[in-house]
């Protein structure tokens, strides 16, 4: 498949790595208004790609995005260039949309133009708005964001950690923004089928404070990570190529990524089935009153964000 990534900065590049690295695109173009830097990024790992499965990486514009079977879309602010990296500010990458809606009034038309068929997949933040966004310009629903997918590998590598096991058997998510209102399903976390918080009490944690910190650590991972490296983008690049991967197989793997949700009249995560198209179906998770509660404003935090840019 062809996958085309427009932004080449941090985040564009390192989804580039992940395609080349696991084999999963047979073409990659990078898209970029700095033109040197999609050149440069496609150089560099276009040396790099004998050694991977057979991979052709270039450079190109907007009219080069046809033919793509997904277009990934990382062209924008990020959070610390657009100073959303204060940790008691509850707008958190909101901040963002402002600026980045007026990114996708720029490139999402030459999508639109170029790949009329193309999935689209936002990462760029705010992404749920920005895939409403998007959705509206495209005029198709084969638009998804990253979601909270991030966000959750984050919560379960954190209860992992606290709880002395592997990540891999630690099932829980996030949902709802991908953002400060995202609302962590704490009833349903699990491991070897016993809810996380019951293991942590038996461990001996205060169980409000070990929550409080989970939450803590999780919400403001983003904001750690910037702080040590100035962009988070190994993570989410690694999650992206994984999500590219999903649709380009058909996969349908379950996973918590973002996508317009009638009846939230809004564009949120919940656990989707993840195949060719994008989001082919999704699977309301168990939640008890204070989620629920949780989700609704989460929806309503992101419905008021996405009117202010949707016209
Ligand atoms: N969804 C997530 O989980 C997640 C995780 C990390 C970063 N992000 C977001 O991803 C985005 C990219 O972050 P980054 O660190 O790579 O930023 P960056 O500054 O390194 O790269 C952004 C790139 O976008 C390009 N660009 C800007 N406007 C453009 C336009 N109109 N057309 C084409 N290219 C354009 C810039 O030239 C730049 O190369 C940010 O919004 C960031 O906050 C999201």
């Amino acid at each position: 498949m062809k996958v085309a990534v427009v932004g080449a900065g941090k985040v564009g590049a390192m989804v580039a790595v992940g395609l080349v690295y696991h084999g999963i695109a047979r073409e990659i173009v990078l898209v970029d208004q700095d033109t040197a830097r999609a050149r440069g990024v496609a150089l560099d790992l276009g040396y790099a790609a004998p050694m991977y499965p057979e991979v052709d990486v270039r450079a190109g514009t907007t009219d080069d995005l046809a033919g793509a079977g997904v277009v990934v879309v990382t062209a924008g602010l990020n959070e610390k260039a657009g100073g959303a990296t204060d940790r008691s500010d509850p707008r958190g990458r909101l901040r963002l949309l402002d600026h980045n809606a007026g990114v996708f009034r720029d490139v999402v038309p030459a999508i639109a133009a170029a790949a009329p068929s193309a999935t689209v997949m936002v990462i760029t933040d705010p992404p749920d708005p920005l895939a409403d966004l998007a959705r509206s310009i495209l005029g198709h629903d084969r638009v998804f964001s990253t979601g909270t997918v991030i966000d959750s590998l984050r919560f379960r590598v954190r209860l992992a950690h606290a709880l002395g096991v592997t990540p891999r058997s630690v099932h829980a998510q996030i949902i709802g923004e991908h953002g400060t209102s995202g609302v962590f399903l704490w009833s349903t976390a699990a491991v070897g089928g016993v809810p996380a918080l019951h293991l942590a009490e038996r461990a001996g944690h205060d169980v409000d404070r070990f929550r409080a910190e989970v939450e803590r650590a999780v919400r403001y991972a983003n904001i750690d990570i910037i702080e040590g490296t100035g962009a988070s983008r190994y993570g989410i690049g690694a999650v992206a190529a994984m999500l590219v991967r999903c649709v380009a197989r058909d996969e349908r793997t379950v996973l918590p990524v973002a996508s317009h949700r009638p009846a939230w009249g809004t564009t949120l995560s919940l656990p989707s089935v993840l195949g060719a198209g994008g989001v082919r179906e999704v699977i309301e998770p168990a939640m008890d009153d204070a989620e629920r509660a949780a989700l609704e404003a989460s929806a309503r935090t992101l419905r008021e964000a996405a009117s202010t840019v949707l016209v």
